[in-house]
């Protein structure tokens, strides 16, 4: 209708400029429209998702608040951890010597093969076999540079995936001071494992899901996992890993399907507690701590292995490097044991402390108990010169970790003392460090918890055994008595020592130099598997129960005829832990 078209006074073309123009505006408005609907549709999905994430973050709410905290702080130390010498990747792959850099490169090979691997596309990966995760041994004798290689494969693994903002290579040890020396941090810390309580192995607990989460977020970009001092990992604990890691990574492969680099020497320190490694989980046990699984040996399925054979320790002196390997393989003959004889001293421990620190490095006293240690560092500390807040006195940090970036093992001096704080020197770091008490809550078992508060020191003018192995040390008196009572415990403490004129021996008893047939055997399977150019070892008849004893000869000139003295007095409490 024309009228309807065309208002009064209009001409039919302003009629129908002004339709084009509403109609215009209606074709926009129905883009408006639209949008608005997609807009909604858009709106409806982002509170979907949202909700959804909140269930998920209702699914992990923190369900142990105290232990989250607690795998945070492991988590920042495995962060922050570093020995910190500042050498370049290209600087230490120089320094490596032919063996060290023998098995670096292998190592390389294998990380270079798995990066090509993870850089192909989804297609050429199902056309390719995938790159096994390398599990290998690194032994060698002490002093060998096992724990020098540690250093430059971690930078290795480092730089070649420096785009990755989270830990690529994580290095733990089974002691403080062994993971310290490696600037890694306890395997117990690391994988959260179950603490030995009564001296009883607990048993394994999964993490609960909130602690769970900021475990896997921090170690999400895990390449290499390397245990040094692996001798002193039991076989049930290798376990637990293995276990901690196929949780982490929600995968059913050996370790998560993650590198594990094992380093060690099985002729030193076995287990405090447990099998050796390289031993069988048997049924009964795995059905007792865990409820399920048929017996396991991880060990012999999963890793390879390759030996270093150039002493770095001991090499300028050659005839302390010999004796040593003697005594590590249980043949120390009547000159080894005339040669260490001529290294026991009579005067009392503390003087003999003395004389060696005034010659220029106090020595550290490495006794096979902790009872000796507590008994010795307390002598130590009666004969401090009173008043003083300032003591010459080495310290361990105990069970912690998370002040400044230390762990459990760092060596410090004290510097002064008050009510609150003890300010400590330590080795490493150059300002001196404030420690405050802490609050530790530890899981013992399932739901049952211990607590402690205290400052995270104790007195280390002497350590156990235990605790130095993997340092490398100039001076230390040595108790190789009676109380010596695990095998390879002489060898571990006689080979921290550069030169054999570093080594003070308290007393030498020849039973102490034990050694393990059966770690022996077990040298023998893997060179035989992997390096039949190396040659088998003899297995010593007696394994260290010579029954002669030995009044050693006295290095003071003034007390050449002599007796030993006495070990330090020992407390026979059956609960005494050989190492805390
Ligand atoms: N290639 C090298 N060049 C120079 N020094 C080295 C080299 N390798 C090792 N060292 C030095 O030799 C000493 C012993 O090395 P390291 O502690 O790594 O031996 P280890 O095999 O781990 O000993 P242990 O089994 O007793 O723990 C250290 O002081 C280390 O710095």
């Amino acid at each position: 209708n024309e009228d309807e078209l065309v208002h009064d006074g209009e001409t039919v073309q302003e009629a129908f400029d002004r339709h084009i123009v509403d109609h215009k505006r209606c074709v926009e408005a129905n883009e408006k429209f639209r949008k608005l609907l997609k807009c909604r549709e858009k709106l409806k999905d982002i509170q979907d998702a949202r909700a959804a994430n909140r269930e998920e973050e209702n699914d992990v709410e923190d369900d142990d608040p105290q232990l989250t905290g607690q795998i945070k702080d492991a988590m920042n130390d495995v962060r922050d951890i570093d020995t910190g010498s500042g050498l370049t990747l290209q600087e230490r792959e120089s320094m490596l010597n032919v063996d060290q850099k023998r098995i670096f490169d292998h190592v390389k090979a294998h990380l270079l093969r798995q990066i090509e691997y993870e850089n192909k596309s989804k297609q050429e990966k199902g056309q390719s076999e995938s790159v096994k995760p390398l599990h290998m041994f690194i032994s060698g004798v002490g002093g060998t540079g096992k724990s020098f290689l540690i250093e430059a494969i971690k930078a290795l693994v480092k730089s070649l995936w420096s785009t990755l903002t989270k830990q690529t290579c994580v290095v733990c040890a089974p002691t403080g001071l062994a993971a310290y020396n490696v600037g890694g941090v306890t395997a117990h810390r690391l994988f959260q494992l179950p603490i030995e309580h009564d001296g009883q192995c607990a048993s394994y607990w999964s993490i609960p899901k909130a602690s769970h989460k900021v475990m896997k977020t921090e170690l999400q970009d895990l390449k290499m996992v390397i245990i040094d001092e692996v001798s002193m990992v039991s076989s049930l604990n290798l376990t637990y890993i293995h276990m901690r890691m196929n949780d982490l990574f929600e995968s059913d492969k050996w370790f998560g399907g993650k590198n594990v680099l094992f380093v060690g020497d099985i002729l030193q320190l076995p287990p405090v507690r447990g099998q050796p490694v390289f031993d069988k989980v048997t049924a009964s046990t795995l059905k007792y701590r865990l409820g399920s699984m048929s017996a396991v040996n991880i060990w012999r399925d999963t890793v390879t292995y390759d030996e270093l054979t150039i002493n770095e320790r001991q090499k300028t002196d050659q005839k302390f490097s010999e004796m040593l390997d003697k005594v590590r393989r249980g043949f120390s003959d009547d000159e080894t044991l005339a040669t260490l004889s001529e290294r026991v001293f009579s005067t009392p421990i503390e003087k003999k402390f003395k004389i060696v620190q005034q010659g220029g490095n106090a020595p550290v006293c490495l006794f096979p108990k902790v009872d000796m240690c507590k008994d010795f560092n307390k002598t130590m500390l009666a004969n401090l010169p009173s008043p003083t807040i300032k003591i010459r006195a080495t310290n361990l940090i105990d069970g912690t970790g998370s002040i400044h970036g230390l762990v459990n093992g760092a060596l410090g001096t004290v510097q002064a003392i008050s009510e609150t704080r003890i300010t400590v020197k330590f080795d490493r770091i150059t300002d001196p460090c404030e420690i405050e008490k802490v609050k530790r809550k530890f899981m013992v078992m399932k739901n049952v918890f211990v607590y402690r508060s205290q400052f995270p020191l104790i007195l280390a003018f002497a350590v156990t055994i235990h605790k130095c192995q993997g340092l490398s040390l100039d001076n230390a008196t040595i108790d190789l008595s009676e109380n010596v009572f695990s095998a390879g415990m002489a060898y571990v403490a006689l080979s921290r020592v550069r030169t054999l004129s570093g080594v003070h021996l308290t007393c030498l008893n020849p039973k102490s130099l034990m050694v393990s047939s059966r770690s022996i055997k077990e040298i023998n399977r893997l060179r035989q598997l992997y390096r039949p150019d190396l040659p088998q070892y003899a297995i010593p008849t007696d394994c260290g129960s010579r029954k002669r004893t030995l009044t050693g000869t006295i290095d003071e000139p003034q007390a050449k005829n002599q007796k030993n003295m006495p070990p330090p007095k020992v407390a026979r409490d059956k609960r005494s832990r050989p190492s805390d």
